[in-house]
Order: structure tokens, then C-alpha cells, then sequence
């Protein structure tokens, strides 16, 4: 996947993009991200890319000129057609379905805003979704564009090892993960659930199924209203329910 970042600050999001996962799936060429400055298309001698707000009111915006300019340069810079996303607090809320959605796409282009945003006429007719990483405001989308990128970039083929990517199951199938523990096995901050160490693989898998089940009951009952269980995982939280109620 080729991911082309629209940001006044091209520096934040290629140092983002160059450790761990991403950068790992960088150099495996299993998804590249190349970022774009407004401000290298800006026509005037001073480069101006914001401008004073119609109608009054704190801050300044983005204008459109250096931005249609930027996106159309980013699209051009390859053959695939590429679906252009908007950043910011008014997006539809960003989902583990969402970015499985996306991790699929050939391209995709990423408009990041600076200050209070971007002139709406540009999104009108430049950018294809809005999204938004979560309910609070950044100083930019470029956090929230690094967000987007990591998530797609681990599920890229390839990017995970095996462990890795079990991991990431629970969320996937709309379930919080269950707790980990690693050595010592004795510790003065407690002990381990038995069943870990029992060698029984069967109870292990069960007991982190019910713990998963248990913990998304409990913190995120929203998840899990949205969630059709089926006989088997509708017992075990039951059991972990009668326990918790113990
Ligand atoms: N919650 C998010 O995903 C998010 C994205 C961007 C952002 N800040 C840049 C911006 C500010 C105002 C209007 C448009 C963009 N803050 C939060």
C-alpha cells in the first residue's frame, strides 16, 4: 500500500513512520508513506498556506489553493487511484472494521489540518471521508494520521509475526484482549492464574476467551451489546459473571 501524507510537518510523520512495525513493513515494501508539504505549493513569495476566517472568529484556516495543489501532486505521483481522508475531530469515529476496510486499499492519501481546520470548500470537493481517531482536538492531524497509518501498516500481510498478530484476535473480533502475564512466575506483586501453567492448552484458550469476554462485559458493555455471542462464549461469560457476582 502507498500512503502519501498532505502535513506542514513532514518530519513528525516520517520519523513516525520509520521505527517498529511500520518502519519494519517500510523496508519489506509492504507499505510506503511518503509525506507532501503545502507549503512547497504555495504560490506567493511567502508561501502562505492559512488565511483569516469569513465571518470572524479566533485562528486562521488552510486555504485551498496550496492544498488542491498538494493532493493533486500526491495523486499524480502514482498510477492507482487513491481515496483521500480528512483528519479531524468531525469524522466518523475510527474502528478496528474501518481500518481492516482500508488496509486493503492500493493508496491512500492523507490530509492533515493545522490550526482551526480547513476550508470547507476543499473538503467539499478534494476529500473523499472524514475521520476522526477519537472526542478531543489535536494541535493536527498529523498524530492522528500516525494512528491511522500504524493500524493499517501492522495488518499489511507480512508486517506481524506470528504472536503478533494473535494478539490483535480479541480486538478484531470485537472483544478486549484478556491479561498477560510473563516471569517471574513468583512475584511479590501476586502470583499467576493457575490454569497458565498447567500445560492444559484447551483451559488456557478457554480461560482467555472468558477473561476477554469477561473484561469487555465489564469495561466496554458497549462492544459488547453490538456483539451476537454465540451458545458456547453466552455460557462463559455467564460463568465469568457468576464469578464476578461471587
Ligand atoms: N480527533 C481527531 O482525529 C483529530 C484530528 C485532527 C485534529 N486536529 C487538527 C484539526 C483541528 C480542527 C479541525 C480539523 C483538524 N484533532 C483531532
Amino acid at each position: 500500500m502507498r500512503v502519501d501524507v498532505i502535513t506542514l510537518f513532514p518530519e513528525f510523520v516520517d520519523g513516525c513512520a520509520r521505527v517498529g512495525v511500520v518502519g519494519r513493513a517500510q523496508e519489506r515494501g509492504l507499505i510506503s508513506v511518503t509525506s507532501w508539504n503545502p507549503r512547497e505549493f504555495a504560490t506567493d513569495n511567502y508561501h502562505t498556506v492559512d488565511g483569516r476566517p469569513y465571518g470572524g472568529g479566533p485562528g486562521m484556516l488552510m486555504l485551498i489553493g496550496p492544498l488542491r495543489d498538494t493532493i493533486a501532486a500526491a495523486k499524480a505521483a502514482a498510477e492507482a487511484p487513491a481515496k483521500v481522508i480528512y483528519l479531524s475531530p468531525q469524522g466518523a469515529r475510527l474502528t478496528q472494521r474501518k481500518v481492516q476496510e482500508l488496509s486493503v486499499l492500493p493508496r491512500l492519501v492523507l490530509l492533515c489540518g493545522r490550526y482551526e481546520g480547513v476550508d470547507e470548500r476543499l473538503l467539499d470537493h478534494e476529500v473523499d471521508e472524514e475521520l476522526s481517531i477519537g472526542d478531543y482536538v489535536l494541535s493536527g492531524g498529523e498524530l492522528a494520521a500516525a494512528v491511522l497509518i500504524d493500524a493499517i501498516g501492522r495488518l499489511q500481510e507480512g508486517a506481524l509475526n506470528d504472536a503478533q498478530s494473535a494478539a490483535q484476535d480479541s480486538f478484531s473480533e470485537g472483544l478486549l484482549d484478556c491479561p498477560h502475564y510473563t516471569r517471574p512466575e513468583q512475584h511479590e506483586l501476586g502470583t499467576l492464574p493457575a490454569v497458565l501453567i498447567s500445560g492444559d492448552h484447551a483451559a488456557i484458550k478457554r480461560w482467555r476467551l472468558k477473561q476477554s469476554l469477561g473484561r469487555t462485559w465489564l469495561r466496554r458493555p458497549d462492544l459488547l451489546a453490538r456483539m451476537q455471542l454465540d451458545k458456547s462464549a453466552r455460557a462463559l461469560l455467564e460463568e465469568f459473571r457468576l464469578e464476578y457476582f461471587a
